[in-house]
């Protein structure tokens, strides 16, 4: 919103604007159009300006259509009312002119025949009595009376009125004088009987020599001329009135508001046609009020009918309703100007959010531009029954052109159905109708592109709006690089390459599953190449390493396609084989990568060399349903194959896991003596062969467990061996030994060296000798009086590792002992090389050296070889007197056994060395003052 204030102000700088932000703005062309095309200000202004007028131009074609229909409407109103006007008066005035000529007919037919029977009765005609006999209409305003040539009257229907003289009165002139065979018409005059004017209608009589003769009159009020004229006809203003031809005025009626003008018209009114109607405008009317004017002549009589309406009666309804209609059309053009304020108001609010809405998109396509994001608006196009038919694309940025390789001219505008092959647009669809369900859908898509500019995947992002989607695609192409790389780092051994445990982890659950599915077998193999140590610790880890990738690259050579191998780390591999006739062949499997292995590797430094290895086997299902307990199954199966010698296979057994839970039991056992404490050492004398003098005491180690009772190494070494213990427990009976020594220092005993038996194990750790001298300083002992023993086996191989550790240690100034000698493979340079002090001669020697002379020639030959090599010799598992005099006879050095002491306690030890002589019969003399039996017999068998 912030970025649309800016554009908004182009000239007011925020100090909140960012430099970068301006480049920004500055680097996109869009933003330049926008600014260089003038002030937004005005721009929206004038936009405003537009929509007001807009508004204003439809509202006032709509108010002018209304009044247009109000006026029309009225006009058509008023040339009706006017049309009808114009024919009402014209039918007045016809009818009127009707009803007056049969009047004035009846009139001459009444002044005919009183002229008839006046010369009939020889003027002897009462006119007095004849109303009654019907000779004129019995009528207060209507009159007649006979005249004589000398204008006296001779009968009169009027009373009294007999003898008058009406010589001056016009009619008689005019009748004397003109001697006019038709009946005159007269002016009104005064009436002789009433205040009201009187019309004189004569009819000349003429003697028989056609002399005036006298006349016939009748004076009719123009009330009775009037009389058939309903007051109901007459509007207000509206007169109908009966003219001679010349003008003058004979009858007339009159409406109530007129009634009392004299006349009408202000100018006397001509009327030339026989017949006619118009509208005359105010000006001519007194009152100034326009009339419709219709007129009639009357037949046969010089007369005219004029009927005058007043406009304003007969637009008085009109006027109403003119009114009312006026009224509606200002309320509607009200309504409407205030409907068009509305809609202004209106239509610029929906103006400014289009804006906002348009800025928005054009800020978000800045944005997206900017960000390298291809970005579309699509719109869905609904179907007859409202489904999703196809998508049309409104809007999309290069970027977004550039990633699905169309131009964005050509896209803008098309439908999907239109780009996309039938196949591909179902797919398509699919996943644009389920965003358009759901809202949001994201994925990673894979490009098929050839093209190295274009992105290899991309990251697919929908999020509906209204009825329509907003897409983004973004280019991931090195990320996802980067991810797949990791992933095959994470997947593959960096030694040897082949598939890791990782990878294995993720693999052996769908492999199962599908073995699941199918019904068929999944055999693992676990390869443990034996003595591997051995390998490191004599060529090196350089070209152990070269032996391991020469072993997975020979067992992968012996897989079947579709099988698998992993290094699970160390010298460990795993060999996943698939199939229905796993069972039948995983031995020949084993046996052939058995025999393979057996075949010598020749490595860099041109020696070759041979490797064995311990496998186990696991079968899905029937040793297992997942991973983790076939790995295990095929693990115990291995330890079983190792236990059983090595360089052999061995397919998992239930009973290997309870073996397996016996040793780990051992084993904890072990450790938790440790921690207790349970361990102790005896001590068992070497004295001299020929004086017995104590030479030297071998620390033995005890268990003294605190249920089983004293337990001898043979039922525990073993579990500390393979288990790796025998490592804590060396360093533990080094340390004790020590212990004592400096518990018998302190006693001031005459120290005798102490030999201490290490194993191959813990010389291989590589830090005995920092222990010995730890231990050595920390207890203050002469290094003197350290004797260590090792076994032949641990010489084998020329074990690199082993050989410094002891040179140091004879450097160090401790005496070297080799047990057990003649039951291993160490030769006479090695014995050599090592320079060792002493050589102890194996029992099973020493009891052979009764069976006859060629036990006694094979230790005659290795107590000369051993004196040859300057080491003193020493027998074990000397038990009788026999054997001690043979041993001297043959030079040996010193002799240990049960003869001279079995093993004995810290104690017992101190008193053996207060002996110092400890052959039977050699008592010292301390021993003779306090009267000790030197010969200490127990029923134990063997040593450590
Ligand atoms: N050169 C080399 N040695 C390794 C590598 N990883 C582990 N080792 C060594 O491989 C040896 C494996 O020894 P073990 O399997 O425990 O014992 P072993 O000597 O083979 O004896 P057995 O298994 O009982 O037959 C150890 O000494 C490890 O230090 C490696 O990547 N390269």
């Amino acid at each position: 919103m912030k970025l649309i204030g800016r554009f908004a102000s182009p000239n007011r700088r925020s100090p909140s604007v960012s430099s970068e932000s301006i480049a920004f703005f500055r680097s996109c062309p869009v933003i330049v159009r926008r600014t260089a095309s003038g002030a937004r200000l005005p721009q929206m202004m004038q936009g405003r300006i537009h929509h007001a007028l807009a508004w204003l131009g439809i509202c006032s074609v709509l108010i002018a259509a209304l009044w247009t229909v109000t006026l029309l409407k009225l006009d058509s109103e008023k040339a009706q009312i006017t049309k009808n006007a114009l024919k009402d008066a014209s039918f007045l005035s016809q009818s009127y002119a009707e009803q007056l000529t049969r009047s004035i007919q009846q009139i001459d037919q009444i002044t005919l025949h009183l002229r008839y029977e006046w010369r009939k009765s020889g003027g002897a005609m009462e006119l007095q009595s004849r109303p009654e006999e019907g000779l004129f209409p019995l009528v207060s305003n209507l009159h007649a009376w006979v005249v004589d040539r000398h204008g006296v009257i001779q009968t009169s229907s009027i009373q009294g009125d007999i003898g008058r003289s009406v010589a001056n009165q016009d009619y008689f002139q005019t009748q004397k004088v003109e001697g006019s065979r038709e009946m005159l018409i007269g002016n009104p005059t005064g009436s002789y009987l009433s205040s009201q004017s009187a019309i004189h209608f004569s009819r000349r009589m003429n003697a028989s020599d056609g002399s005036f003769d006298g006349v016939i009159v009748v004076a009719a009020e123009p009330a009775y001329l009037e009389s058939f004229i309903s007051e109901l006809s007459l509007g207000r203003n509206d007169s109908v009135t009966l003219k001679k031809q010349d003008g003058t005025l004979l009858a007339s009626k009159r409406g109530e508001d007129i009634r009392d003008v004299p006349t009408i018209y202000r100018r006397p009114s001509m009327f030339l046609d026989e017949k006619g109607v118009t509208r005359k405008p105010p000006e001519e009317f007194v009152d100034g009020e326009a009339r419709i004017v219709a007129w009639q002549k009357l037949k046969n009589f010089p007369l005219m009918s004029i009927v005058n309406q007043s406009e304003k009666d007969i637009f008085a309804d009109y006027q109403q309703i003119a009114r009312d209609y006026r009224m509606y059309a200002w309320s509607g053009s009200l309504a409407l100007l205030l409907f068009s304020v509305v809609g202004l108001n209106f239509s610029s609010r929906l103006a400014k959010k289009r804006k906002s809405a348009e800025e928005l998109k054009n800020t978000y396509r800045l944005a997206t531009e900017a960000a390298r994001e291809g970005f579309f608006t699509v719109k869905a196009v609904y179907g007859k029954d409202r489904a999703i038919e196809d998508f049309l694309i409104l809007d999309c940025n290069d970027r977004g052109a550039e990633f699905i390789g169309f131009n964005k001219t050509f896209l803008i505008g098309s439908s999907f159905s239109s780009i996309y092959t039938s196949a591909r647009a179902q797919q398509v669809f699919a996943v644009f109708r389920g965003a358009m369900e759901t809202g949001y859908y994201e994925d990673e898509l894979k490009l098929s592109s050839r093209d190295k500019a274009q992105p290899t995947w991309i990251v697919r992002r929908l999020v509906r709006y209204g009825e329509g989607l907003a897409v983004t695609l973004r280019d991931i192409s090195d990320a996802k690089a980067h991810e797949l790389e990791l992933a095959k780092l994470a997947n593959t051994d960096a030694l040897t390459a082949l598939p890791n445990r990782h990878w294995m982890m993720n693999y052996l659950p769908t492999a199962l599953d599908q073995a699941r599915k199918i019904h068929a077998s999944v055999a693992l193999l676990l390869i443990d190449l034996d003595d591997f140590k051995n390998v490191n610790d004599t060529l090196g880890h350089v070209a152990g390493d070269e032996l391991l990738k020469a072993v997975a690259a020979r067992l992968q050579s012996l897989l079947r396609p579709g099988d698998h191998i992993v290094r699970l780390g160390g010298d460990e591999f795993i060999i996943i084989s698939e199939g229905y006739e796993i069972s039948a062949n995983v031995s020949p499997l084993a046996e052939r990568i058995c025999n393979a292995l057996n075949e010598p590797f020749v490595l860099k430094d041109g020696f070759s060399r041979m490797i064995r290895a311990s496998i186990g086997i696991s079968i899905y299902p029937q040793d297992g349903f997942e991973t983790e307990s076939l790995i295990k199954h095929a693990d115990i199966a291995m330890y079983a194959a190792k236990n059983d010698g090595k360089n052999r296979y061995e397919f998992y057994q239930a009973h290997f896991s309870e073996a397996l839970h016996a040793r780990l039991n051992n084993e904890q056992a072990i450790r938790n003596a440790i921690e207790m404490d349970e361990f102790v050492l005896y001590f068992q004398p070497r004295v001299d062969a020929v004086t017995g003098e104590l030479k030297s005491l071998e620390a033995l180690i005890r268990w003294q467990h605190p249920v089983r009772g004293l337990v001898l190494p043979v039922d525990f070494i073993p579990f500390a061996e393979t288990s790796g213990l025998i490592v804590d427990l060396g360093a533990l009976v080094l340390e004790k030994t020590f212990q004592q020594l400096a518990q018998w220092k302190a006693l001031a005993l005459p120290l005798v060296p102490v030999s201490v038996n290490v194993s191959a194990k813990q010389i291989n750790q590589g830090d005995l000798i920092s222990i010995l001298n730890s231990c050595i300083e920390r207890h203050g002992i002469d290094v003197s009086l350290l004797e260590i023993e090792i076994t032949e086996s641990s010489m084998v191989d020329d074990n690199l590792l082993v050989l410094e550790e002891l040179s140091a240690m004879k450097n160090r100034g401790i005496k070297l002992l080799i047990d057990d000698f003649g039951t291993g493979y160490s030769s006479m340079s090695q014995l050599h090389k090592l320079d060792l002090d002493v050589l102890k001669i194996d029992q099973a020697f020493t009891r052979s050296l009764a069976r006859g002379q060629k036990g006694e020639a094979f230790f005659k030959a290795m107590i000369s070889m051993a004196h040859a090599l300057g080491m003193h010799v020493v027998a074990e598992g000397v038990e009788t007197k026999e054997q001690l005099e043979l041993l001297r006879a043959l030079s040996c050095d010193e002799v240990q056994g049960y003869y001279i002491s079995e093993p004995a306690t810290a104690e017992e030890a101190a008193v053996l060395i207060k002996r110092q002589f400890l052959l039977p019969g050699s008592r010292s003399r301390t021993e003779q003052d306090l009267g000790i039996d030197g010969a200490m017999v127990r029923n134990e068998n063997g040593k450590s």
